[in-house]
């Protein structure tokens, strides 16, 4: 799957020009309120017609101004989810869902409305009005009757922002086994860290209407452009649960070379997980501490230095392949002597951890 979206377009005071190409998995476009991600998807989504540009999924054109291509939205084939579920309060959730079913006709079958009902954890509500449901409850059916329009693509604008944070985590798995199971191509608007962190493949970093980083997950997030928020600057790392601690609820997570202690022995083994270590929460010793309470400490050396603001520095330590960032104060730096090239332990407070 290969998503290219070119898009300029003047909103008011807002201009919007920005170009990028996706693949498979969850493309997540992140940014700060007002950089124009809504707005990019309602151009994606045919919803609005850009001044110029062009959106073609696998080669086929769905929106080309110069060649005055425009396909109606109904005929994109697109599946939607929006920040609330809007449903329709007098159907039955499972009335809901098979008006989803109906719009793809004969290409969703009955096992396909049972896998995706059983994926989302919704068997026990179908007969339920949607007044009756949680939030969650809400969203995972609104996920379920958009892939069962057997959509090409199914484009997310906020569907976890409505929720409270228990409602997040209840939800999350649920969307990543959908990323697991379904291989349906996602483009994900968010602006928290945490779910980009989580869910997406690729990410789309939108500032001021214009694209600022793009790349795979891994890479946006542990080099945060200019635009992030101080408190969300951060590492993301992607390692496999490589033994439990059953009695302390401590998993080992074996990195690149690195090993990271995490609490939650609810992990499976073998299983690969995403660990995302945010730099306020990683000191840097120029020797190895000793009797100390933070379970990992990280031998590396340093790669590069960013001055963070005024009084803070991002420090990027290569810790064998693993590259964690540690954000400490000028004043820190230059009483460490902390430079390029120097060799350096990056102490991580286990609690700082997010599998
Ligand atoms: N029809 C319009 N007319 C004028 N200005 C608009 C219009 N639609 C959007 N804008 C402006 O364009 C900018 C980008 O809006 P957009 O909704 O795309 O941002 P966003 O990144 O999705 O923000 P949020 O995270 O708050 O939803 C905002 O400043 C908004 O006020």
């Amino acid at each position: 799957m290969t998503l290219v979206v070119k898009a300029k377009q003047r909103l008011g005071a807002f201009a919007l020009d920005a170009t990028f190409t996706s693949g498979r998995g969850i493309t997540a476009l992140f940014g700060r309120s007002g950089s124009g991600k809504t707005s990019m998807i309602r151009i994606i989504a045919g919803l609005a017609r850009p001044d110029a540009g062009q959106v073609v999924l696998d080669g086929e054109v769905l929106t080309d101004t110069e060649r005055r291509i425009f396909v109606a939205k109904h005929r994109r084939r697109f599946g939607y989810v929006f920040q609330e579920a809007r449903l329709f309060p007098h159907l039955s959730v499972g009335h809901n869902l098979s008006y989803g079913r109906w719009f793809a006709r004969a290409t969703s079958s009955a096992e396909g409305l049972d896998h995706i009902v059983s994926l989302l954890g919704i068997e026990s509500l179908l007969e339920r009005r949607p007044e009756k449901l949680s939030g969650g409850e809400k969203q995972r059916v609104a996920i379920g009757r958009a892939l069962l329009s057997a959509p090409r693509l199914l484009l997310m604008d906020e569907p976890l922002a409505a929720l409270d944070e228990a409602r997040k985590a209840e939800i999350m798995p649920y969307l990543e086994r959908l990323c697991d199971e379904m291989d349906i191509p996602i483009v994900y608007v968010s602006h928290s860290i945490a779910e980009v962190a989580r869910l997406a493949n690729q990410v789309v970093v939108m500032r001021d209407g214009q694209v600022e980083a793009v790349g795979s997950a891994v890479d946006v997030l542990s080099h945060p452009p200019a635009s992030f928020e101080r408190r969300d600057a951060g590492a993301l790392l992607e390692g496999m649960v490589e033994s439990l601690d059953v009695q302390h609820r401590i998993a080992t997570i074996a990195l690149k070379s690195a090993r990271l202690h995490v609490p939650g022995a609810m992990l499976n083994l073998g299983k690969p997980v995403r660990v995302r270590i945010p730099s306020r929460d990683v000191m840097l010793a120029m020797k190895k501490p000793e009797a100390l309470s933070a379970l990992n400490v990280l031998e590396g050396t340093v790669q590069n230095m960013s001055q963070a603001d005024d009084a803070t520095i991002d420090v990027l330590v290569d810790c064998g392949g693993d590259a964690i960032l540690s954000r400490i104060t000028s004043f820190s730096a230059e009483r460490l002597g902390v430079r390029i090239g120097s060799p350096v332990f990056a102490v991580i407070k286990t609690v700082a951890l997010e599998p």
